[in-house]
């Protein structure tokens, strides 16, 4: 007898559809799923699970059940900026608008109420588990804990001082400590953040690659953003950024490569031989014009390849559906191929090669018995959808963010039929509006 049919579970969910993404994206018709402590305890046909004992059960009978969604790589509370420097390249957007603004505006109630304005948008929209670099990460720490949202907080470094710290040595300090007081829970865990090769001595960098090998932590960064990147770093130094992290010893399996434009075919060498994950932001690199990843090349190179929105104030939004759709969009236009990136690879960037990138795919990124319950339901019954052939088309080509229902963080129900369990949205709003009128001068 299975065990699921021996105790009773906490919650079971019939869906019409469970796309479990491993060992496969395709679809389980009229399925269901019993979570048990937190876990997923068993995927079943439908009419064999009804005689199973659950302290609740929905019947989700127009819904596709899939994995929590993954946003590997933003700065939460960067929310607070959203719409405030558009249509700007990266380098005039960061020097020119957001980094006199975060000098200006960002302490540790910015970055609370920023956060909360994002993990709500993220709830909503079906991520469970998001990557935030940002200052004061201890902040966000606390709206996660709130919010019963999974996160890796990647601490910030640039050898200049910010609004967190004075330097390298006290973001190492404080980092450090987060990461010792941070060490037993369940949902968060903590990374460096080194912000990128043009803000980061090689000393640092060095630092950075022996603190997080000694403690066994990932190191996410900003890397090839820009051909203008590039070429500033052959013009001064002669070696290309990649090249350079590798010499100093900062790239491995490890370490998390966020944006990845102007590759050419010796750094997608360097980046697969070192087993480094490449976090593609297809939107954000769109609206700064940053540049094309080629998504295609790294996934034939065997890079893992994962999504990520990044701030709210390059992409606007923080909605992995439409960071799917955007990625299958772009990776046909890149590679000149309308078979490139296809639906079910986008869904899996999204899910599993996020949890693989975050190092943490032992316990999330698709619905396999034993792993622990990131799960959220997403309602196929309305006019855009129709009609349904294949639902993992309908994910990832629909726009699908204000169809998810219900999502499940750990076995926690954190989204009840579209609404937060956990957040106050109403509030968030207010806050937002507030923060609005203040840094307009009003
Ligand atoms: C280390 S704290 C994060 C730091 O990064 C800035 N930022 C946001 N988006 C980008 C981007 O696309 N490239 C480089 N830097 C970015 C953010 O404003 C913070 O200062
Ligand atoms: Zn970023």
């Amino acid at each position: 007898m299975p065990a699921h049919s021996q105790q009773p579970v906490d919650t079971l969910i019939f869906a019409r559809w469970i796309i479990p993404v491993a060992p496969s994206c395709t679809p389980l018709e009229n399925h269901a799923l019993a979570i048990r402590n937190g876990e997923i305890c068993a995927t079943l046909p439908a009419s064999e699970a009804e005689n199973i004992h659950a302290d609740e059960v929905l019947r989700l009978n127009k819904h596709a059940l899939l994995p929590g969604l993954i946003n590997t790589h933003g700065h939460a509370a960067m929310s607070l900026f959203r719409g405030m420097a558009d249509d700007k390249p990266l380098h005039t957007w960061l020097n020119d608008h957001i980094w006199p603004a975060e000098g200006r505006w960002v302490d540790e109630t910015f970055v609370r109420d920023g956060c909360e304005l994002a993990i709500a948008e993220m709830l909503r929209s079906g991520t469970t588990t998001f990557s935030d670099m940002y200052f004061f990460p201890e902040t966000v720490a606390g709206v996660i804990r709130k919010a019963g949202i999974r996160a890796q907080l990647s601490f910030p470094i640039f050898d200049f001082p910010c609004a967190w710290g004075s330097g390298p040595d006290e973001y190492f300090r404080k980092g450090l400590a987060l990461r010792d007081e941070l060490k037993h829970s369940s949902l968060i865990t903590v990374a460096f953040g080194p912000h990128a090769p043009y803000t980061v001595s090689d000393d640092v960098i060095q630092r950075v690659a022996t603190l997080a090998a000694e403690a066994d932590m990932a190191i996410q960064i900003h890397l090839h953003e820009t051909q203008q990147e590039v070429d500033d770093a052959l013009a001064s130094s002669r070696k290309r950024p990649i090249k350079r992290l590798a010499e100093l010893g900062l790239l491995g399996p490890k370490t998390q490569c966020v944006h990845l434009t102007a590759l050419n075919d010796e750094d997608i060498a360097t980046l697969a031989s070192f087993g480094c994950h490449a976090i593609h932001c297809p939107e954000s690199n769109m609206k700064l014009a940053s540049g094309f990843s080629p998504v295609e090349k790294m996934r034939s190179a065997g890079i893992n390849v994962a999504l990520g929105t990044d701030g709210a104030a390059s992409n606007n939004d923080l909605d992995m559906f439409s960071e799917m759709r955007s990625a299958a969009l772009l990776g046909k236009v890149v590679s000149g191929d309308a078979s490139a990136l296809p639906d079910y690879y986008a869904l899996t960037m999204a899910t599993l090669n996020g949890a693989k990138a975050l190092g943490l795919d032992h316990l999330v990124g698709s619905l396999e018995v034993g792993k622990q319950a990131d799960i959220i339901a997403v309602d196929l019954s309305n006019l855009a959808q129709q009609p349904v052939y294949n639902p993992v088309s309908q994910l990832v080509y629909t726009n699908l963010s204000h169809e998810v229902s219900h999502s499940w963080i750990l076995g926690r129900k954190v989204l009840d039929n579209g609404q937060l369990t956990t957040l106050d949205s109403r509030d968030i709003i207010t806050r937002a509006e507030l923060w609005r009128a203040k840094i307009s001068g009003e």
